[in-house]
């Protein structure tokens, strides 16, 4: 077996340019221990996909297995690090370019290897070495590039290098390039650009098996409104969940409910004054919102007379005038009074009491019910169901404790606080950690929190997505994790953070549940479809469509900048059909599915086409795009954008559309006809393969 792991050139050569080759090369994997958790993690890539709906024709069925995938190298063996040629085909090429001018230049290959750039246009070639990078001491990097053009033997694999400026430009060779991306994507499909160099690969020990992430995301308040913020968390969190487990990770979603605290022993209370069972059952999230406000109203009114008597009392006592009688009048005010009921409320929660605990405990469990429905349109489902009112009593305790034994914490009139400027970290403030009263805060419970799941979960790494606005909250929380003596825990644990979105509503008014936009959008697109007459006719279910075209429109205006900027929610301009749209991107690949269906063409007569006939210019360009795509997701996941795959799919339309005159496939002779759907498809997947890893339901036709 040992020798199928080697790559040397003649085996490079001979996986350039036989297709077969890969299926070939696959073997036995239960022997080597690096293998076996490959394979368990391409059947754990195998359940978020399968279990998000979809209506593409790769989704069928056909699941993917081990014997599918190609395998001709492993880190094992290969002396360039990270390098899977069996899972990129760009490593081949790096690889051979690393050996080939080290031969040449004495320079070491993985030296190489590593510097070896992508390129963020075309033109600038499909791998480029920027010379400066190689620290050669004592030549002009110009003169040196020069040189290494001169120098590079003449290869079947890549043309001979430009020098340009201090960059040495590599142009992949058409031929063995379309074979192999296209060949690898038709039988790789859903598989292709995943498991790459991240995860297990890192992992010094492989026999360690899967790293293990907690991704926290979404986290809205229960009867509160779903706000943009917990909107971008949503879409920001759903992307890194899939995106670590396309790399192999064991990936546990998480949502930390606001659900906890003297607010919501408030909306037990305005429950019994105002609540209906009947509607509770119907429509739990708006009912209970509705109730809030409405006891909120009481609280709020109850509070005019409240201040008027404090303020009577003040004028008397500095008259030196007798306020017993009006002090006895306050008390009655405040001991009657909503937000008193609600701390009382909230106290027998706290303590425990059953009764007290049961209509809440209802809250909580129909809310998630509802949750639930509403991320299942955005193909998400939590694995663990969290939130502030889920930290054991026994944590926050052994926190305290921690805390003081440490000498992080001190008393401060009363409260328990952490002064952060006292232990280095002067930006952080001061935080309570306990109230006067004995109550717990935010703050206090993330840090409990912390503290269960390193037990629970024995995490490698820990995200959470929440807004910038949180930037101090986290920082303290890390921080104070640290100082209790866990900082190896806190090391990780990171935040993403994301910009505020402006102007979030529908066009009834302000939002309150994700629900309402959604439905807001899916409408809108439903008016924009219906604008073109003939098209609309054609589709199936136009509201099922319209819904899915309007919650790709939120999605992709949301990921179209970078995480932390924000950004004008823009209806108009993110159900357009032009420009940098959802709609569009859905459009690009209804178009290609509709290529497919009018072809006639089978799956069996794309994989025997003769890819030699693609010889244009804009086809080739479309395979060089392709060759990308395993390692724009590994670069996403070194900036954690979602922007990072977007801007490569919408690269990946503009090549599509600007290509389609000249690579037409009806009329053409049928084995031109062949190969060109043969490169659709491919784009087609790859595309398809994009917008599932960010969280999209790609559409057949609209
Ligand atoms: N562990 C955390 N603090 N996560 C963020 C929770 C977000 C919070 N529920 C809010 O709406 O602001």
């Amino acid at each position: 077996m040992g020798r199928h792991l080697l790559s040397g050139p003649w085996r490079f050569s001979e996986a350039l340019s036989q297709r077969s080759h890969f299926s070939e090369l696959s073997f036995d994997t239960s022997r080597s221990p690096f293998l076996r958790n490959l394979r368990i993690k391409v059947r754990s890539f195998q359940k978020p996909y399968a279990t998000m709906s979809s209506t593409s024709q790769d989704q069928a069925g056909a699941p993917v297995s081990i014997s599918t995938l190609s395998l001709h190298s492993t880190n094992e063996k290969s002396k360039f690090p990270y390098c899977f040629p069996s899972l990129n085909p760009v490593d081949v090429y790096r690889q051979h370019i690393g050996e080939s001018l080290g031969q040449v230049t004495g320079i070491d290959p993985v030296k190489i290897y590593q510097r070896l750039a992508w390129t963020n246009t075309l033109d600038k070639g499909d791998l480029s070495l920027p010379v400066p990078s190689l620290q050669i001491k004592g030549k002009n990097p110009q003169d040196l590039c020069k040189e290494f053009a001169e120098k590079f033997p003449p290869s079947d694999f890549v043309h001979p290098p430009t020098a340009t400026g201090q960059h040495l430009q590599f142009f992949f060779k058409p031929q063995a390039l379309t074979n192999t991306v296209v060949g690898r994507i038709l039988k790789e499909k859903a598989m292709y650009g995943t498991n790459g160099n991240h995860g297990l690969h890192n992992s010094a020990d492989p026999s360690k098996g899967r790293k293990k992430i907690i991704i926290e995301f979404s986290s809205p308040n229960i009867a509160k409104p779903f706000h943009a913020g917990h909107l971008r968390s949503t879409i920001i969190g759903g992307f890194l969940a899939n995106l670590y487990t396309i790399l192999g990770w064991e990936v546990i979603k998480m949502n930390y409910l606001g659900d906890w605290g003297k607010q919501y022993g408030l909306l037990v209370n305005g429950y019994k004054r105002y609540g209906s069972e009947e509607v509770l059952l119907k429509d739990p999230i708006n009912h209970l919102f509705d109730v809030y406000v409405k006891i909120n109203n009481d609280v709020a009114r109850q509070e005019a007379p409240i201040k008027e008597l404090k303020e009577q009392i003040k004028s008397k006592q500095e008259k030196n005038e007798d306020v017993a009688e009006l002090e006895k009048e306050l008390e009655k005010l405040l001991e009657d009074s909503e937000d008193e009921n609600a701390r009382r409320y909230f106290k027998s929660m706290e303590d425990g009491d059953q009764d007290a605990l049961a209509l809440w405990k209802r809250f909580r469990d129909l809310s998630i019910e509802k949750y639930k429905k509403t991320y299942a349109r955005l193909n998400i489902d939590f694995d663990v169901y969290s939130g502030e009112s889920q930290i054991k009593p026994e944590s926050l305790k052994s926190a305290y404790d921690i805390m003081e034994k440490t000498g992080v914490s001190e008393r401060s009139q009363g409260a328990l606080i952490v002064d952060f400027t006292k232990h280095g970290a002067k930006k952080l403030g001061k935080a309570i950690i306990v109230r006067k009263d004995g109550t717990p805060l935010y703050l206090t419970r993330d840090i409990g929190a912390i503290l269960e799941r390193e037990q629970t979960f024995h995490f490698d790494k820990m995200i959470y997505v929440v807004a910038a606005q949180q930037d101090l909250h986290l920082a303290q929380l890390f921080k104070v994790t640290e100082l209790m003596g866990y900082k190896d825990t806190a090391g990780r644990c990171q935040h993403i953070n994301f910009g505020m979105v402006r102007g979030m509503s529908t066009r009834k008014g302000t939002v309150k549940f994700l629900d309402d936009i959604l439905k807001d959008v899916g409408d809108k697109m439903h008016e924009v479809m219906k604008k073109n007459a003939a098209k609309y006719e054609q589709v199936e279910d136009p509201y099922k469509t319209a819904d899915t075209l309007g919650i790709t429109a939120v999605m992709v205006q949301d990921m179209t900048g970078k995480r932390v900027n924000g950004y004008d929610f823009n209806l108009e301009a993110m159900t357009s059909f032009e420009g940098d749209t959802g709609p569009y991107l859905q459009y690009a690949h209804a178009r290609l599915c509709s290529m497919t269906r009018k072809s006639g063409l089978k799956p069996e007569d794309l994989v025997a086409a003769d890819l030699s006939l693609l010889t244009e210019t804009h086809a080739i360009d479309l395979v060089r795009l392709l060759s990308q795509w395993p390692d724009v997701v590994l670069n996403s996941a070194k900036t954690m954008e979602p922007m990072t795959v977007l801007t490569y799919l919408f690269r990946m339309t503009h090549i599509l559309s600007s290509g389609y005159d000249v690579l037409k496939v009806l009329g053409s002779e049928h084995e031109v006809a062949k190969a060109r759907m043969a490169l659709y498809e491919s784009a087609r997947q790859v595309l398809h393969n994009g917008m599932r890893l960010l969280g999209f339901s790609p559409v057949d036709r609209y």
